[in-house]
C-alpha cells in the first residue's frame, strides 16, 4: 500500500532578482493514512514551501511529491488548507463561508446536504448558534475554529495546517488543541501541522519533523509515542519533557546555535 503522503529527494530554489535563493534540500517524508505530521524549524527554513508542493500550487526542482503513489503535478482539490489569518469572505455568513469549498469542489450533494454537513462540522467544533454570523461578528479563535470545518467540508485527503493557531493567545490555543483532537476523533484525515509551537507538536502530532536550516532536509524525525486519548497534562509528564528537550536541541543545531556531537553528549 502506498503513503498517502510521500516525499522523495525534494530540492527547490526560488529564483530572485539576485539570483536563485536554495530552500530545499533533501527532504523526505512518509505519512501513512490518517497519520498526523508536525514540522517544525527554524524561521525561513521552508516550511511552508512544503505545504506548497504537497497541495500541488508548486513543483519542485528535483524529487518527487506523491499523494497515494500519484505524482502531484498540479493544485489538488483533494487537499484542505488552514492558515495562520484565516481568510472568510464578510458578505457571507459563517455556515456559507464553511460551505464555500463545496461550491467549488465537484460533488453530489444537494443544497440541503452541504449545509447539514457544514452545520455538523460548526457542532463538532463548537460552534452551534453562530452560523448566521458574519465573520467580523467572531473572535479569532472562533474564527480559526470555522476556518478548521471550511478545510474539512469536502472531506480533503489530505489537510494542511500552516500555523493556525499561531495568532491566537495560549488558553484559546490549548482550547483548539483539543478541539483538533475531537475533530480527528470524528473526522479521520492524514495531517500535516506547521508550527514553532514544540508542545503544540507533541500534544497534536504522532510524528514530528525538523528541518534544518535554510536550505532544508529533514534533519530529525522524532515519533510520539501513541498513550491513547491525549489530554494537556500529558504535556506535564517526564515523557512530554524528555521529547520537548530533544527537539529544542534539534532546534538549536538546525539554528546553527549547537553541534550534533554536543547533542549527542
Ligand atoms: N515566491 C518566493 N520567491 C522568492 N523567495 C521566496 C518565495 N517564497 C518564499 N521565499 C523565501 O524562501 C524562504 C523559505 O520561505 P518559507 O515561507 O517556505 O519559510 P518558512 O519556514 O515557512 O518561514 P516562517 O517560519 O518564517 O513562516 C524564505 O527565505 C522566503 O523569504
Amino acid at each position: 500500500m502506498y503513503p498517502m503522503i510521500k516525499i522523495e529527494g525534494v530540492r527547490h530554489a526560488y529564483k530572485t532578482p539576485s539570483g536563485p535563493l536554495p530552500v530545499l534540500d533533501g527532504l523526505e517524508l512518509s505519512l501513512n493514512e490518517g497519520g498526523f505530521v508536525a514540522v517544525v524549524g527554524p524561521s525561513g527554513c521552508g516550511k511552508s514551501t512544503l505545504t506548497k508542493l504537497v497541495s500541488g500550487l508548486m513543483k519542485p526542482d528535483e524529487g518527487k511529491v506523491m499523494l497515494h503513489g500519484e505524482v502531484v503535478t498540479g493544485p489538488r482539490n483533494t487537499v484542505g488548507m488552514a492558515f495562520q489569518n484565516p481568510v472568510m469572505l464578510e458578505w457571507r455568513t459563517i455556515l456559507q463561508n464553511v460551505m464555500l469549498p463545496l461550491e467549488i469542489v465537484p460533488n453530489k450533494l444537494t443544497k440541503a446536504e452541504r449545509e447539514d454537513r457544514a452545520r455538523h462540522l460548526l457542532a463538532l467544533v463548537g460552534l452551534t448558534g453562530f452560523e448566521d454570523k458574519r465573520p467580523s461578528e467572531l473572535s479569532g479563535g472562533m474564527r480559526q475554529r470555522a476556518s478548521l470545518c471550511r478545510a474539512l467540508v469536502h472531506k480533503p485527503e489530505v489537510l494542511i495546517l500552516d500555523e493556525p493557531f499561531g495568532a491566537l493567545d495560549a488558553f484559546t490555543r490549548e482550547d483548539l488543541w483539543q478541539t483538533m483532537h475531537k475533530v480527528k476523533e470524528n473526522e479521520p484525515f492524514t495531517g500535516i501541522l506547521i508550527t514553532h509551537d514544540l508542545r503544540e507538536a507533541i500534544f497534536l502530532a504522532d510524528q514530528v519533523i525538523v528541518l534544518s536550516g535554510r536550505p532544508a532536509r529533514t534533519q530529525y524525525v522524532l515519533d510520539v509515542p501513541d498513550t491513547g486519548p491525549r489530554d494537556l497534562d500529558h504535556l506535564y509528564t517526564p515523557e512530554a519533557a524528555e521529547m520537548l528537550a530533544v527537539l529544542r536541541h534539534q532546534i538549536e543545531i538546525a539554528q546553527g546555535r549547537a553541534s550534533a556531537e554536543e547533542v549527542a553528549e
